[in-house]
């Protein structure tokens, strides 16, 4: 390559690398594969290395890559929490086995780890108590996440034992279980919000949410594999790895002492297919020198030690035809195409449908009929096609027409401003729409009536005896008595039959009668409304206390409910402006079915110390929830609302207030008053 094309190129790999890492860290997106990520690294490295004066200060070879935010206190690390210099080639691990036997002779020792793929997680422990949980950040200095951390169950408080010293650092990687995120994402669309791409995605979204309560629910795990401490309290890692177990931290069982590169490549291979038998994502495996003495001996690159080194396993892939498009109606109308593809065998289950999301993801991989596609699977329980061979199209390739009306029911579909997915607007006539909400509504965490599960309820949707939730409550014995259909799966042409006898039938007239003692939130989860999950759901019940006020709620007063942002509150005025649906309710309400909280939560006056003053409530506290706060106000005889205004009496200010609200007050000379001076009004 000539001098003038070679520095032209170390630029644009620079450029290219440094954005691909932006997006990756910052906003949690890959736009190319990490193989490709990495091929692209090495080939930077390589000229470099030729032509060091060409190198920039800023190259992505000599940094890690992720960076830190402004949302959280920024902290130095007290040791660099570095990066691992990785590679897709047994022969490369062969060579880093020789770059080390020349340092440390022929006495070396390896530890194996399994390669979790999650996020970078340093732990403090000050005399055995956690103290701080910092993510990697730029590798010198990370976000201090630590109430976040705390939350975590498999990160201990405390540690115990006799040999825990005064202070010392673990590292380990957070990750969210498999069936954490296949829960999460099933949540999500249902209620209609975009599916996150990947556990790790969503790990590193979950960690930096500013509510700790919100990371509690996703239920992060962590495992820990290194031990930093000044002096060194143990000669090898592997030590390291049985004080942290001792010590009570997470350490994955399957690490192995290997004393040859020969046990080191039958752990490569034993784990390439083991590894999808994990409840977790993984990507490759670590080998570290076990020894401290060596590891000083090798030492570090700018970037990453060179004592160990990541093997990563190329994603699990298989190339074959692309047969046709089917699309896809779900419970809230959202279509999504399903490519339908020549069975293939891959990571060991025959693979012929892979999700393709929306219109966007098809324009994005330029995807036509009869195409030769490339299939991945990444351990997700779902594969994907993450590419096309365009080199093997044929004339006889077609090109995919996206439907414009509803594959179920004709009605022409419509794509909102933003909106990745094609919806079909007919709610109440669209039959995956009715039974998909049917099917929500007795869904267990809404108003648990399993007993209609397993295919009774499609029976009933079907015939036209229920298609919408209040129908339910007419049904009795007589009708349910007798009914019967086969259903036959397509994939397995295996048959099933369902019948209402005898006591399928009381079980489940007993369990709708049950379902009337249902709370509030829950019936209102159960309703089915869009981005109205079951968190949102007890917000609003908690907030409204019953359906009529939550009715009866103007836009303004939704969003003024803590965590409902202008989404959600459009989508409630929607479902209420239907008239359709309020019909449903009342005739739920008949039923007698629980839409208020009931007689206990209303709160009584206790005081009538803050009559005739309003109040705004902001921020986080130390003594109340936002909603005891407000609670305890309306008890003392005053009065919330929702907006600041010159007319206000009082803001109560909590920590992180928004700075526009703040501003809003002060200008208007509003009298804000902390938690405290609140607590002064009641004495
Ligand atoms: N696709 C893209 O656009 C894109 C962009 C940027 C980075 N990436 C990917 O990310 C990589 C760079 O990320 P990185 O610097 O975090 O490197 P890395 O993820 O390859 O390796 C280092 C990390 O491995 C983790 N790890 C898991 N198990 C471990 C164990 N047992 N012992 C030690 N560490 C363990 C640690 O969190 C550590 O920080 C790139 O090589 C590339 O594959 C991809
Ligand atoms: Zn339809």
């Amino acid at each position: 390559m000539p001098e003038q094309n070679l520095e032209a190129r170390i630029l644009e790999l620079t450029h290219r690398l440094n954005y691909l890492n932006y997006q990756y860290y910052q906003n949690s997106v890959s736009e190319v594969s990490d193989y490709e990520f990495d091929q692209m690294l090495v080939e930077l490295q390589k000229l470099e290395e030729q032509h060091p004066e060409y190198r920039s200060d800023n190259s992505p070879t000599q940094r890690v890559g992720g960076t830190i935010t402004k949302s959280f206190p920024t902290v130095r690390h007290k040791y660099p929490m570095l990066s691992l210099s990785n590679t897709y080639s047994e022969d490369e691990v062969r060579e880093f086995d020789n770059r080390v036997r020349k340092v440390t002779g022929d006495h070396v020792e390896y530890i194996c780890e399994i390669k979790f793929d999650g996020v970078a997680m340093s732990l403090t422990y000050t005399n055995g108590a956690l103290t701080a949980g910092v993510t990697r950040g730029d590798g010198t200095r990370g976000d201090d996440i630590t109430p976040n951390v705390r939350t975590i169950r498999t990160i201990p408080l405390h540690l115990h034992g006799d040999d825990v010293p005064a202070e010392v650092e673990v590292r380990g990687e957070v990750f969210m279980p498999f069936h954490v995120f296949e829960e999460l994402n099933k949540e999500r669309e249902e209620i209609g919000e975009a599916l996150m791409a990947n556990p790790r995605n969503a790990t590193s979204g979950t960690l930096k949410l500013q509510d700790s309560k919100g990371v509690a629910r996703r239920r992060l795990s962590m495992y820990a594999y290194a031990l930093l401490s000044t002096p060194t309290l143990f000669q090898s890692h592997s030590e390291s790895l049985e004080a942290l177990q001792r010590w009570g931290l997470n350490v994955s069982p399957t690490w192995r002492k290997c004393t040859t590169i020969e046990e080191v490549m039958d752990f490569i291979h034993e784990w390439e297919t083991k590894r999808f038998e994990l409840p977790i994502a993984t990507d490759g495996i670590v080998v570290k020198v076990n020894s401290y003495a060596q590891q000083d001996e090798l030492g570090y690159t700018a970037k990453s030690p060179r004592w160990a080194m990541a093997y990563k396993y190329k994603a699990m892939e298989a190339v074959t035809d692309l047969l046709g498009i089917e699309y896809n109606v779900g419970r809230t109308g959202a279509v999504t195409p399903v490519a339908l593809m020549k069975p293939v065998l891959l990571a060991g289950t025959t693979v012929k449908r892979a999700s393709l999301h929306n219109a966007n993801e098809i324009e994005r991989l330029g995807l036509m009929l009869g195409d030769k596609v490339v299939v991945e699977k990444g351990g997700e329980i779902i594969p994907k096609v993450t590419a096309v061979k365009t080199e093997f199209r044929t004339d006889n390739a077609a090109p995919i027409v996206y439907p414009t009306v509803c594959p179920a029911c004709n009605t022409p579909l419509v794509r909102s401003e933003g909106e990745a997915n094609h919806y079909c607007p007919n709610e109440k006539g669209c039959p995956p729409q009715v039974k998909g909400k049917l099917e929500h509504f007795i869904s267990r965490k809404a108003m648990n009536i399993m007993s209609l599960g397993e295919g009774k309820i499609e029976l009933l949707a079907e015939q036209g005896l229920v298609t919408s939730p209040d129908h339910l409550y007419d049904l009795t014995y007589d009708t349910l008595f007798g009914l019967k259909k086969t259903f036959v799966n397509e994939e397995t042409g295996k048959s099933r039959i369902v019948t209402f006898q005898k006591t399928t039938v009381e079980n489940i007239l007993k369990a709708l009668e049950n379902s009337k003692e249902a709370p509030f939130d829950r019936v209102l989860f159960a309703l089915g409304i869009r981005f109205v999950g079951n968190t949102v759901a007890q917000k609003l019940a908690q907030h409204f206390r019953n359906i009529d006020a939550l009715r009866a709620a103007t836009e303004e007063e939704l969003i003024s409910v803590p965590e409902i942002g202008g989404r959600i509150a459009a989508s409630v005025r929607e479902y209420f402006q239907d008239l359709a649906n309020v019909h449903v309710v009342e005739r739920l309400r008949t039923h007698g079915l629980q839409l208020d909280l009931g007689e206990l939560a209303v709160v009584e006056p206790t005081s009538d110390k803050l009559a005739g003053l309003t109040f705004v409530v902001s921020g986080v506290f130390s003594g109340y929830s936002r909603e005891e706060l407000q609670d305890t106000i309306v008890a003392h005889g005053g009065k919330i609302v929702s907006s600041i205004s010159k007319k206000l009496s009082y803001l109560v200010a909590g920590d992180k207030m928004g700075p526009s609200k703040l501003e809003k007050a002060t200008t208007m000379g509003v009298k804000i008053i902390s938690e405290e001076e609140f607590n002064q009004m009641l004495d």
